[in-house]
């Protein structure tokens, strides 16, 4: 890329998130990321080059070894000039979404990241001809609490996600609650992770989102977002999965094109295609806590039947690796809360240890190294609770992290370019996976999660649980009263 000769006119609006909005060039498969920030909060040019650098760093250092280098892209900081970032700033103002205006992008610095798009092949070269699907998933955390640490009784059984989403829509986020859970998606077994996302195609939420050519087709922005209308969706996935047509239309066309998205989604996340390194010599905290949510509509519906849920996901793919990072968190935020106010009390005392701490970078090979100590033997100390907060921001990252698939058809013995291939019912695939949104969360979030997971937890014990407990009681009295009967006879 050449950023002297830089033209607004050849890149658009492509997305954006709560920290970062991102424009793609109109015909290269690059895009550049942007810093956002509250209108007040202003940054100088060497606080954004600085946290940008830290992003890449933190890719490269890091998440790269934990998930493989073929799934992470890094990118690199660029300097574009200001009348540019300008100019676009301008162009694409009028399609953001209302519910991201809160916060505006960085036009000062003149910094930004310049990455693959990975709403196309990941290939930095010109766009290809082939048509291309892509389907980007934020996962969410996928494994429910194992730490001793956790006193919210409800949080061993419901997962953080479903618990979340009662609070959500009370607040009005989102207009109903989705029946997607993350632990049926990262179970590896095929029914519930059909299950999964075919809830996600339901209600998307900031779930799912499907891009053809590298254009949205499909997703919504806010609980203001027109509802999922499967039959459009299916119209632009018909090329791809019935190329010769062989199907008409209506709802059993729509069926099976929808089931034939479902099936090569889950397939092509059940690959194992990564080559890297030290992904694979990770060996991560070992699976551990309830492999089903009691939330999750699927296993609801299998409640005392006996039901195929511990598949487990195979070592190799990218849900496996993602899992192990997320389970950094050992102690949940209850356990961690009492460390990071150790560290807090550490730095209150001696404020120039911030630095030597590593605590906003730089996040070197001695970062990584840190975070492979697995113990959670408590001796007092300081590094031990650093050590903790540490492994808790970066499994926090993992848990918010998004999953990019990007599907191309190719025929029937055309070689690929030695990119794994995905087979349909009537086609085939070359298919690449990657991981985007990959920014270590800040330290100072800390408190802010802490109080965060009382308030989800207590909300939904409130609700739910009181709920349940209504419409349980009327048949434990029955039987209750049964019981009796039987005594007295
Ligand atoms: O706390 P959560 O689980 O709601 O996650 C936040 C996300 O909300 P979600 O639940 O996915 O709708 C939230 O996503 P949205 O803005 O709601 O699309 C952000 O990703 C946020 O991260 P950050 O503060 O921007 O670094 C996320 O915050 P972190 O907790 O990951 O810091
Ligand atoms: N390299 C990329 N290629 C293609 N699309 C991308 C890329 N990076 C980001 N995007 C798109 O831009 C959107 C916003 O990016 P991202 O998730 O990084 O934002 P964020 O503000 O950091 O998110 P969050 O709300 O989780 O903090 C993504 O959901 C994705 O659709």
């Amino acid at each position: 890329m050449d950023e002297g000769k830089m033209d607004e006119n050849e890149w658009g609006y492509h997305g954006e998130g709560n920290k970062s909005l991102v424009v793609a060039h109109a015909q290269r498969c690059v895009v550049l990321r942007f810093l956002k920030f509250p209108p007040s909060r202003k940054k100088t040019s060497e606080e954004i080059f600085e946290h940008l650098q830290n992003i890449v760093d933190f890719s490269k250092n890091v998440m790269r070894e934990f998930l493989g280098e073929s799934y992470v892209h890094c990118g690199e900081v660029v300097q574009l000039p200001l009348d540019f970032v300008k100019q676009l700033c301008v162009k694409i103002q009028s399609e953001r979404p209302e519910s991201r205006c809160d916060k505006d992008l960085d036009t000062l610095s003149g910094y930004a990241l310049c990455l693959p798009n990975l709403a196309r092949l990941q290939t930095y070269c010109f766009a290809e001809h082939r048509p291309i699907l892509c389907v980007e998933i934020k996962p969410k955390c996928g494994f429910i609490p194992f730490s001793s640490d956790v006193m919210h009784e409800v949080k061993h059984k419901v997962c953080r996600y479903c618990m979340h989403q009662r609070l959500k829509v009370e607040t009005g986020k989102w207009k109903q609650i989705s029946k997607y859970c993350p632990l049926d998606l990262y179970s590896g077994n095929k029914q519930r992770m059909h299950f999964a996302l075919k809830s996600l195609l339901h209600e998307a939420q900031n779930n799912l989102k499907i891009f053809k050519n590298g254009e949205l087709i499909y997703g919504c922005t806010d609980a203001r977002s027109p509802v999922a209308d499967w039959t459009e969706l299916a119209h632009h996935l018909k090329p791809f999965f019935f190329p010769s047509n062989g199907l008409t239309g209506g709802s059993h066309c729509t069926r099976a094109v929808i089931r034939d998205l479902v099936h090569v989604i889950t397939r092509v996340l059940l690959s194992g295609s990564d080559k890297g390194r030290a992904g694979t010599l990770w060996r991560g905290p070992g699976l551990r806590g309830p492999r089903v949510c009691e939330a999750s509509p699927f296993s609801r519906s299998r409640q005392g039947k006996n039901s195929p849920e511990c598949s487990g996901l195979p070592k190799g793919c990218l849900l496996y690796k993602t899992l192990q990072v997320q389970m950094l968190d050992l102690l949940d935020i209850e356990g961690l809360y009492p460390l990071y106010r150790r560290v807090e009390r550490y730095l209150e005392e001696f404020p120039e240890q911030r630095k030597m701490l590593q605590i906003d970078g730089p996040y070197d090979d001695a970062f990584y190294q840190k975070l492979l100590d697995l113990s959670t033997e408590d001796d007092g100390t300081v590094a031990f609770a650093l050590t903790k907060v540490q492994q808790y921001r970066v499994a926090m990252t993992a848990k918010d992290c998004s999953i990019m698939i990007a599907l191309s058809p190719c025929l029937q013995d055309a070689s690929s370019d030695q990119r794994p291939v995905v087979l349909s019912s009537r086609s085939r695939f070359a298919f690449s996976v990657s991981v985007l949104d990959l920014d270590l969360k800040p330290y100072e979030s800390i408190p802010h999660q802490y109080k965060l997971d009382g308030k989800i937890a207590n909300f939904y014990s409130k609700t739910v649980h009181a709920k349940d407990t209504a419409m349980m009681s009327p048949r434990f009295k029955e039987s209750e009263d049964c019981t009796l009967v039987l005594h007295k006879v």
